[in-house]
C-alpha cells in the first residue's frame, strides 16, 4: 500500500466495512480499522490506465494536494484486478444530502450562511487544484454536490479530484449529468479548468435554488422519456423574464436581509455557467467575489488570489512525470 506510512492492505482487509454508495468510478466504503481509525475506501472500476507506473505517477501528484478544503488522500493500492484509494472519512455526509435529503417533517433546512460558507470552501478547494501545479493545468473533472463533503466543523471539502484522466472515452461516467459543461458533455476528453468552472457554477445554482441538477424530469414531452433538468438554462429563462426572485429556494425565504447576497451569488453562478468557456471567470476571481459577498477579509495568510501561487505547489518534476 503506498501513501500513509503504517497503513497496510491487511489492515484494510481486517477492517469492518460498510458501503457508503456507488459512483461512476466505483464503490465507496467506510472502513473502521483495528486501531479505531476510520477511513473511506474507494474501490475503482473501469479505469483506462496504461499501467501501474502511469497510475502511480498520477497518485503521487494527487497525494501532494493537501489543503483544508480538499478531502485528505491517504493511500492507494494498485494491482491488476484491484485498485483502491484511501481517504480521510468525512462524518457529516455530502452537500447533496444536506440540500436534497430528508425532505420529511424532521428536516433541518440548510441556512444561508452555511450555504455561502460551503460555496466559499468549495471554491477554495478547486482553486488549490487549479493553481497547485504550474507546469500542468490540473483539473477536478467531476465537480458535483455528492463530491463536496462536510467535515465535523461544517467546512466543505472537495473529493474525487483528478480521476478524469482515467475515464475511458467509451465510459458513460457522468457524461450527461447536469453539471457537465456543454463542450464536455459529449466528449469527456474535453474536460478543462473552464469546464470545472461551469460545473461549479451549476453547484452554486443548486445551492441557490435547492433544485437538483441531475434529477430526472418526468414531465418531459413524450412521456415515458425523462430528461435531465438543465439548471443553468432554467435559471436564465426565469431571470430573463424578470422573475429573479422565483429562482431562489423557498427554504431561504425565512432568512432576513439576504436578498442582495443571493442575487450576488446568482450573478457569479451565471457567469460561471456561460456557454462559451472563454467567458467564464477564473477560479481565483470566483473565490474573491464570494469572499466579498461574505464580507470576509482575505488575509495574506489565506490561500486565495495572489497567495495561491505562493502556496506549496506540487513539484515541477512530479507534474512533468504525470504529463
Ligand atoms: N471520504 C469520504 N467520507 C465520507 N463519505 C464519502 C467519502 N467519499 C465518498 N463518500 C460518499 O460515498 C458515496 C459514494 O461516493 P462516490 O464518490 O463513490 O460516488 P459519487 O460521488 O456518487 O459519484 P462519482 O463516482 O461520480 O464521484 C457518496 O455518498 C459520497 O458522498
Amino acid at each position: 500500500m503506498a501513501g500513509d506510512r503504517g497503513l497496510e492492505l491487511e489492515d484494510l482487509l481486517r477492517a469492518s466495512a460498510e458501503m457508503l454508495g456507488k459512483g461512476g468510478f466505483g464503490t465507496a466504503y467506510k472502513a473502521i480499522l483495528d486501531d479505531g481509525n476510520v477511513v473511506a475506501v474507494k474501490r475503482l472500476k473501469d479505469l483506462s490506465v496504461n499501467g501501474k507506473k502511469e497510475f502511480e505517477q498520477h497518485m503521487e501528484v494527487l497525494g501532494r494536494l493537501r489543503h483544508p478544503n480538499l478531502v485528505g488522500f491517504k493511500a492507494y493500492y494498485f494491482a491488476r484486478d484491484e485498485k483502491l484509494l484511501v481517504y480521510e472519512y468525512m462524518p457529516n455526509g455530502n452537500l447533496f444530502w444536506l440540500l436534497h435529503g430528508n425532505r420529511g417533517p424532521g428536516r433541518t433546512p440548510l441556512d444561508w450562511t452555511t450555504r455561502l460558507k460551503i460555496a466559499a470552501g468549495t471554491a477554495r478547494g478547486i482553486s488549490f487544484i487549479h493553481n497547485s501545479c504550474k507546469s500542468l493545468k490540473l483539473i477536478h473533472g467531476n465537480i458535483k454536490s455528492t463530491n463536496v463533503l462536510i467535515d465535523k466543523n461544517g467546512n466543505a471539502k472537495v473529493s474525487d479530484f483528478g480521476f478524469s484522466v482515467f475515464i475511458s472515452p467509451s465510459s458513460s461516467v457522468s457524461k450527461s449529468n447536469g453539471y457537465r459543461a456543454p463542450e464536455a458533455a459529449l466528449d469527456g476528453r474535453k474536460l478543462t479548468q473552464k469546464s470545472d468552472i461551469y460545473s461549479f457554477g451549476v453547484l452554486l445554482l443548486e445551492l441557490l435554488t435547492g433544485k437538483c441538477p441531475s434529477i430526472m424530469d418526468n414531465t418531459a414531452p413524450g412521456s415515458g422519456y425523462s430528461s435531465v433538468i438543465d439548471l443553468p438554462r432554467w435559471v436564465q429563462s426565469v431571470v430573463r423574464e424578470e422573475w429573479t426572485a422565483e429562482v431562489f429556494d423557498l427554504e431561504l425565504m425565512r432568512y432576513k436581509d439576504i436578498e442582495e447576497e443571493m442575487v450576488g451569488l446568482l450573478q457569479i453562478a451565471m457567469a460561471c455557467t456561460q456557454a462559451s468557456p472563454d467567458q467564464r471567470p477564473k477560479i481565483n476571481y470566483v473565490v474573491k467575489m464570494i469572499d466579498e459577498l461574505r464580507g470576509v477579509e482575505v488575509s495574506p495568510a489565506h490561500d486565495t488570489l495572489d497567495s495561491v501561487s505562493e502556496s506549496p505547489s506540487v513539484s515541477e518534476d512530479t507534474c512533468r512525470a504525470s504529463e
